[in-house]
This record gives structure tokens, sequence and C-alpha cells, in this order.
């Protein structure tokens, strides 16, 4: 049976967790850089995965969209065993990857980028949307992406957890770089996404505002979860100490 095939019986109407990592582990080279990283994205929920530079975060998101074959483990999408599934077929599915460092086509326009995004014959509307939720955009649909200012460049990337109408989004440091009026922004976009009933894991360098918005919490730790649960408690000053602060080394 074929991944399309489990998706029609167990579908984002089930309760399976619309993302799975079981046992996962990942290396570069000769390189471990997960260890056992189990971790559950349950759908229309959003998961925040928290840990210092170099924790494996990036990579674990990697795992998940297919970039990146895991040494050991399994990734699951809506209940279905993907983890010998090509990337664009992860997509196909409805798994949308925002990769740090944007993920556009930077000779295209903000136009064209927005049609890619968007399905077919929803291309007007698409903009439309985009450019409600960055009006900056909406005055930039002529202009080619790469001459874009970066976070322009960041918010155009976002515009494909709308479009794309996935049901799973995978956001690697979307407020990477960007003014604090513009990390606003972004973080309002999310919580649209989170009211939209998407379900989102979620890595940002502002550890706080993701565990606001989020309901579920890992913390990685050179590799490994040092933390996995509700996301509140990490909110109390010692647990987030405990956990992510300058004393979670
Ligand atoms: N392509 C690669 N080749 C070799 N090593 C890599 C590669 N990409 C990442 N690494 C290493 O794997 C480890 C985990 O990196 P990863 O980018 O997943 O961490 P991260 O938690 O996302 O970090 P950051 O917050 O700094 O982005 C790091 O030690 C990194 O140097």
């Amino acid at each position: 049976m074929t991944a399309t095939d489990l998706r029609a019986d167990t579908g984002p109407h089930t309760t399976a967790p619309a993302l799975e990592l079981r046992d996962v582990s990942a290396r570069y080279g000769e390189t471990t850089v997960l260890r056992d990283v189990s971790l559950t994205v349950r759908p229309g929920r959003v998961t925040a995965l928290i840990g210092p530079n170099g924790a494996g975060k990036t990579t674990s998101l990697r795992v998940a969209s297919g970039l990146l074959a895991p040494s050991e483990g399994q990734v699951l999408v809506d209940g279905a065993d993907v983890t010998r599934t090509a990337p664009h077929r992860r997509a196909g599915l409805g798994l949308c990857h925002i990769p740090e460092g944007r993920g556009i086509y930077r000779n295209l326009t903000v136009r064209e980028n927005l049609a890619m995004m968007a399905s077919r014959g929803a291309v007007e509307e698409g903009i439309e949307k985009a450019a409600a939720a960055f009006p900056v955009l909406g005055n930039r649909l002529g202009q080619k992406a790469g001459t874009l200012s970066g976070g322009e460049q960041q918010m155009l990337a976002l515009c494909a957890a709308h479009l794309r109408r996935p049901h799973l989004v995978l956001v690697d440091e979307p407020s990477l770089g960007l003014a604090p009026i513009v990390v606003d922004l972004v973080f309002e976009f999310l919580e649209t996404l989170k009211a939209e009933g998407i379900a989102l894991l979620l890595v940002d360098q502002y550890a706080l505002r993701s565990l606001k918005v989020a309901d579920t919490a890992y913390v990685l730790r050179r590799g490994r979860i040092a933390y996995s649960g509700d996301a509140a408690p990490l909110l109390d000053g010692n647990m987030f100490e405990q956990y992510i602060g300058e004393g979670a080394a």
C-alpha cells in the first residue's frame, strides 16, 4: 500500500497524528546529529521545537519533510509511514516545509511566486490572501523576489503555508533576522494558521513567543529530546531556566 493509499484510510480527519517521528536518528556523513528522537504533532495543534544552536532542530524538520533520510527510525504523516517517500510526494500529502533562508524563486516576481504556490484557479484569491496577511507584498507584486528585503522575502516564503493549502506546516526560523515589528506580523500569521486548524511544527529563536503559541513543546539538546510535553509548564520561570535558559547547557 502506498502512502497516498494509506492517507485515504487514515487521513487528517482521524485522530492519527499529523506528523510523527519515531525513534529517529540522523547523521551527516559519520557524524550523528539526532539520536532516538520521537515527536508527535497533533492535527490542528502547534508544536514548538526548541533548543540551542546546533541541537538538531533544522535536521529534524529535514527528516520530517524527506530532505534527509534518517539512519534509524520512522517518519509518519497522518499515520502512514512515509520514511521512504520522496519530499514532493510528502508535499502532495499536505505537508509544507518552509526552510530557513526562504525557499522562494528569486528571479520570479512576487506575483509569480505566489502564483506558483497557489492551486490552479485560485491564484487571484491567493494573492489577495497574501496581501491581506502581509500588505507590503501587495504593493510589490511586480518586483523580483530576489530584490525584496530579507523580511519581505521571509513573508513571501511564509505565504506558502496559506496558499498551498497544507494541513501540516514545518516552519524553520521564520523570524530570523527580522525587525521586531515584522516579527510581530510573522507571529500573527502563525496564529492565523493555527486558527485555520493547520498543524504546525515551529522552530524559532524566540522560545518564549513560540511557547505562547504552542500547545506542545519539545526541547532538543545535542540531538536528543530533553523535554516533551505541554508547552505551558515551560513558561514557568524555573522550568524555562532549567530547559531553555542560560543554565540549560
Ligand atoms: N549539511 C551538513 N553537513 C554536516 N553537518 C551538518 C550539516 N547540517 C548541519 N550539520 C550539523 O548538524 C548539527 C545540527 O544542526 P542543525 O542545523 O540541525 O541544528 P539547529 O538546532 O537547527 O541549529 P541552529 O539553531 O543553529 O540552526 C550541527 O552540529 C551542525 O553543524
